[in-house]
């Protein structure tokens, strides 16, 4: 015997530039989203039977018609409102999660002021938020940021660790840290000036990743979730990830140089890997 365990369905990669012009300028925003459904779809699974399934195709629309009409000014206000569109629209929908993930725009600098009406792309950096909510149940929102690439020259140590018979790694008081941060964390409430409250949780990780006295990535990962935690309380539970994108000093000896610490070899692969989660003790 088998069974359906489990299904869902939507629309991912839909991709929605919505340009506001206000007299003063314009803002720009680049949003990729994701519409997930989960419900009575057991029947389109087993029978072929499709009078319950909103095609995705709507969802695609769904999402170009909201933005349009949506004043939200955070991905969690517009994936809040998308949410409850779909909920409010398929009674055959229990739950519905919106992810949005929206690529870094920033005016133009010419001749050192903003220009109004164009644009450069900032980083590879994305903000992302995840809202989910049952049909009886209230928000869940998560939020964070995407390939934040980071690199630190100085108050870097990595010493004092295992040395087996396979250890090879040199201990260093002085090394580079590179990383691509990826954060994700839990709002305590659903109703916040969502922009606001991410901007400080940002400026206070590169604050602590710039400031550290880092003796691992793993500490330094745990003091920027922690600094996060403490000057934030609108979070109660920090993820952060932190690949250790290792920069190799570069043997330059077979030459009759030196290498004080300048010369380095950026290697993506294989790269280091941490990750934790940090919470407010209940
Ligand atoms: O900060 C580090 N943590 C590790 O666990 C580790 N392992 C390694 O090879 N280099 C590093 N660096």
């Amino acid at each position: 015997m088998i069974e359906l365990a489990q299904n869902r369905y939507g629309k991912s990669r839909v991709r929605l530039m919505k340009v506001t012009r206000h007299s003063h300028g314009h803002e720009l925003r680049e949003w990729t989203v994701q519409v997930l459904l989960k419900g009575a779809f057991d029947s389109a699974h087993l029978d072929g039977d499709n009078s319950k399934i909103l095609s995705t195709d709507t969802m695609k629309n769904t999402v170009y018609s909201l933005a349009r009409t949506s004043q939200a000014t955070s991905m969690e206000d517009f994936a809040k409102e998308l949410v409850d569109f779909l909920l409010g629209h398929n009674p055959q929908v229990s739950s519905a999660s919106v992810s949005i993930e929206s690529t870094m725009w920033k005016h133009l600098t010419v001749d050192g002021n903003p220009h109004p009406s164009a644009f450069m792309r900032g980083s590879g950096e994305l903000q992302t938020t995840n809202v989910e909510r049952t049909q009886s149940g209230s928000f869940l929102i998560l939020s964070g940021l995407d390939n934040l690439v980071l690199l630190k020259t100085a108050h870097s140590s990595f010493e004092g660790y295992i040395k087996d018979s396979l250890t090879t790694l040199p201990e260093t008081k002085d090394r580079l840290f590179g990383t691509a941060v990826r954060a994700e964390w839990q709002y305590t409430s659903a109703t916040l000036d969502f922009e606001a409250v991410r901007i400080k949780i940002r400026e206070t990780m590169l604050r602590t990743f710039a400031n550290h006295d880092s003796k691992s990535v793993q500490q330094t990962l745990y003091a920027m979730a922690a600094s996060a935690l403490e000057d934030v309380p609108e979070i109660d539970e920090i993820e952060i990830t932190m690949p250790n994108k290792h920069c190799l000093l570069v043997d330059l000896s077979r030459f009759g140089q030196d290498n004080p610490n300048e010369i380095f070899v950026p290697t993506d692969e294989p790269h280091g890997y941490i990750e934790a989660r940090v919470r407010r003790k209940s």
